[in-house]
């Protein structure tokens, strides 16, 4: 499957700019909001919006991918792979951390089993997009093949494309699947090329003694699959998950329907830098939510050269991060559309005074 993602113009830059730079604030003075609007502003101006002034955020949509990972046999976790399904089932009944944000926070949440052990038929709602009951041990044999990739990519597509004829332009992902931190951690060694040590981290909560055992599961997972890492869809089947599969089809598919895509946490932002490997065009329309907890996750970040909008120590996952960037993600748009200039609100222009920006 291949996505045809217009590259986001640098065009509209200035003009972006200048609107920025024109509201009765001092220059720069709203931080980290600025380059959120600039993000925004970017894609908005140079796709759906061309020519039209104003920032929308319609419909803001929420999706965890659940999946289980065969790792989790090898100790890598504190809880055993029967708790993914349970949390589905959490999830289902609006009893997880992500329920209480996304109805605090006005988000669309849905739950998308992509592979837990137990299948979710019976919970309410929860869309069945199964790869699969769980992967294989990556450090024993391919996590999955490739035409599971495959399969992933085409349900995951199918499902951003209905979300987007709902009208939602802005869409977040969240994930759940022990084990999955040492499989988003084998994909970070593979893709940067830095050592199992860099990557690896406390997960769920692990002792040092099993922060040991998850390096050298990745260790021994990059050793035999070395020469099946040469593509993203390869680094996927060789070290994946079936929710992380789903995620960077998502972003991707997200990004090809020029809809702003909020990235979470350690895992989620695995799935990012894949989709980012498979066509770079992806990353102007992606805003990282938050710094998680998990060690290696900064790096990950620094690595992509982007900066999350919090830095609050959470580390567990759900989406819980991006849920809560929301309202910032809003305010950026909506001091971008509002805000008064300083000729509109007649304040001297401080940005020309002080900083020369005017030539006379
Ligand atoms: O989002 C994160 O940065 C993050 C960091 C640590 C843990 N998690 C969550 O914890 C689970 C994976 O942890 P583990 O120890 O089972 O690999 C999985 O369900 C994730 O949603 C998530
Ligand atoms: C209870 C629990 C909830 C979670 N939510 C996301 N990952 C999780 C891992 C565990 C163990």
């Amino acid at each position: 499957m291949n996505f045809a993602i217009k590259k986001v113009t640098d065009v509209f830059n200035q003009q972006i700019q200048a609107t920025i730079d024109g509201k009765t604030k001092p220059l720069g003075a709203l931080g980290q909001l600025e380059d959120t609007a600039k993000i925004i502003a970017a894609v908005q101006l140079s796709t759906v919006n061309t020519g039209q002034q104003s920032l929308s955020i319609k419909h803001p949509s929420l999706f965890i991918f659940a999946g289980d990972h065969g790792v989790a046999a090898q100790g890598v976790s504190i809880a055993p792979s029967e708790v993914t399904s349970q949390m589905v089932a959490n999830f289902a009944s609006g009893g997880a951390a992500i329920n209480v944000f996304c109805k605090q926070l006005g988000w669309q949440l849905s739950v998308v089993d992509a592979g837990v052990l137990s299948p979710t038929d019976n919970c309410l709602g929860v869309i069945n997009q199964r790869l699969g009951n769980i992967t294989a041990p990556l450090n024993i044999a391919p996590a999955m093949s490739l035409a599971q990739v495959e399969l992933g990519f085409e349900k995951a597509t199918a499902l951003v494309k209905s979300v987007h004829e709902k009208g939602c332009n802005l869409i977040a992902f969240g994930e759940m699947g022990i084990g999955n931190t040492t499989s988003a951690a084998a994909i970070m060694a593979a893709i940067i090329g830095i050592p199992a040590s860099e990557c690896v981290g406390r997960g769920t909560g692990v002792s040092d003694e099993i922060v040991k055992i998850k390096q050298q599961v990745i260790e021994q997972a990059l050793e035999l699959h070395q020469g099946n890492l040469n593509s993203a869809k390869e680094i996927l089947a060789s070290l994946g998950g079936f929710e992380i599969v789903q995620i960077t089809a998502a972003m991707l598919a997200a990004a090809e329907q020029e809809m702003l895509v909020v990235v979470d946490g350690f895992i989620c932002t695995a799935a990012a830098m894949l989709a980012i490997d498979i066509n770079a065009n992806v990353k102007d329309y992606m805003i990282f939510a938050h710094c998680s907890g998990e060690q290696g996750h900064q790096k990950m970040l620094s690595h992509l050269q982007v900066k999350p909008l919090l830095n609050l120590g959470l580390r567990l996952g759900e989406g819980t991060g991006a849920a809560l960037a929301l309202p910032l993600i809003q305010a950026a748009a909506a001091f971008y559309n509002d805000m008064a200039s300083f000729t509109q609100a007649q304040v001297t222009d401080v940005t020309d005074a002080n900083n020369n920006k005017v030539e006379n």
